[in-house]
């Protein structure tokens, strides 16, 4: 038995450049059929799906301006205001501003819920078993992004006893209490890491956004990128050594050649509008660590994460675990995605 999750982009389920806006009916629809296509391939053949939605302009927007990353700002002696000369106008001022924060926490919740119970209702009317699963219910982390997995079981307990039920559970990014940071923002792909280092069958996870994958230069700024289509993951070390010795200028070195076969290409990755967790950046991190977790924690090298267009026609055949690769390890001629695996 294998589990995908696949987590619905941010770009893909809503209008990133409004505020709490779902993306067009049309194109939630077509994602929507293409779950419900997957769920239920999988089903037939006794595998199981997890959902994770991002939060797009439900939540990315409102995080940015109470500032709920970096944690509660009394834990750093307040925001932006100037020191005041009058010690209690600082502390007034400094309670203040922690009180709009929470009421921002709040809030951003709210607009996250609001989402939630969108796509829930949108699910569950195609007739699929998704139950909600809110991280901040069931977690503190610690840390914020470098929470140890322990935090982690809690929700995975839960999602694994939906499973087990026959439930889709459908987890998603969320504003989350910490222990050191009073606050933070948890990114649906850091609940994906998570996942993987903590459910032993997971093989295969699809980010669905609005692109076709990475590409060396941000589509939406730069005329005909190139699409990167496999990015074979190696150990740290190795990568490193391979960057150390990089010829200064000219000359390709053997690790050059090396690292070419590897394809790892150079990437630039713009900022886009408003995301508070790093973006198409966050991603390629957060893909690059779960192979690289996965491999060399869990010794686990048939985890396979691949970065696809909502609604295209490869998005099908990766949710319903068709094959991404030829037997050879390349990429398929003509299909638009990027792949990331164990570099064998
Ligand atoms: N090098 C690049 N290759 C592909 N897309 C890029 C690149 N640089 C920037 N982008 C932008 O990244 C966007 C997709 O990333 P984004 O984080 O917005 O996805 P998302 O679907 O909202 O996911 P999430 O909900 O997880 O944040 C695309 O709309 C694209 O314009
Ligand atoms: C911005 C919030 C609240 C969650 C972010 O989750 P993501 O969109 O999965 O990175």
């Amino acid at each position: 038995m294998k589990t995908v999750i696949i987590k619905l982009g941010g770009a893909a389920i809503t209008n990133k450049k409004g505020s709490c806006q779902l993306a067009n009916e049309s194109v939630l629809d077509a994602l929507i059929q293409q779950i419900q296509q997957a769920h239920s391939y999988l089903s037939a053949h006794g595998h199981q799906l997890i959902l994770i939605h991002g939060a797009g302009s439900f939540g990315h927007p409102q995080a940015r301006r109470y500032n709920l990353k970096a944690g509660w700002i009394a834990n750093s002696g307040g925001l932006s205001t100037p020191p005041l000369a009058n010690a209690d106008e600082e502390q007034q001022a400094n309670q203040a501003a922690l009180l709009e924060q929470k009421a921002g926490f709040a809030h951003t919740r709210k607009c996250l819920l609001e989402l939630h119970l969108a796509l829930l209702s949108r699910l569950q009317q195609h007739g699929l078993p998704v139950l909600g699963l809110s991280p901040f219910d069931y977690l503190e982390t610690d840390g914020g992004d470098k929470s140890p997995n322990v935090c982690f079981e809690n929700l995975t307990n839960r999602a694994k006893q939906y499973l087990k039920l026959g439930f889709i559970p459908m987890l998603h990014g969320d504003a989350v209490l910490d222990r050191s940071l009073g606050c933070t923002i948890l990114s649906g792909d850091i609940i994906m890491h998570k996942l993987v280092m903590l459910m032993p069958n997971i093989t295969r996870c699809v980010f669905v956004t609005d692109v076709e994958g990475i590409y060396d230069a941000d589509p939406k700024i730069v005329k005909r990128p190139k699409l990167i289509k496999h990015m074979p993951i190696c150990s740290e070390q190795e990568e490193h050594q391979d960057t150390q010795s990089l010829p200064k200028r000219g000359g390709a070195t053997k690790t050059e050649a090396n690292r070419k076969q590897r394809r790892l290409a150079p990437i630039s990755i713009s900022a886009g509008v408003v995301d508070v967790t790093g973006g198409m950046g966050g991603k390629v991190k957060w893909a690059r660590q779960i192979i690289l977790d996965a491999a060399t924690a869990l010794s686990r090298t048939d985890v396979e994460i691949v970065i696809c267009k909502a609604g295209s026609s490869e998005a099908t055949k990766v949710m319903g675990l068709e094959p991404v690769l030829t037997d050879k390890g390349l990429p398929i001629p003509g299909q638009l995605m990027t792949v990331f695996t164990w570099a064998k």
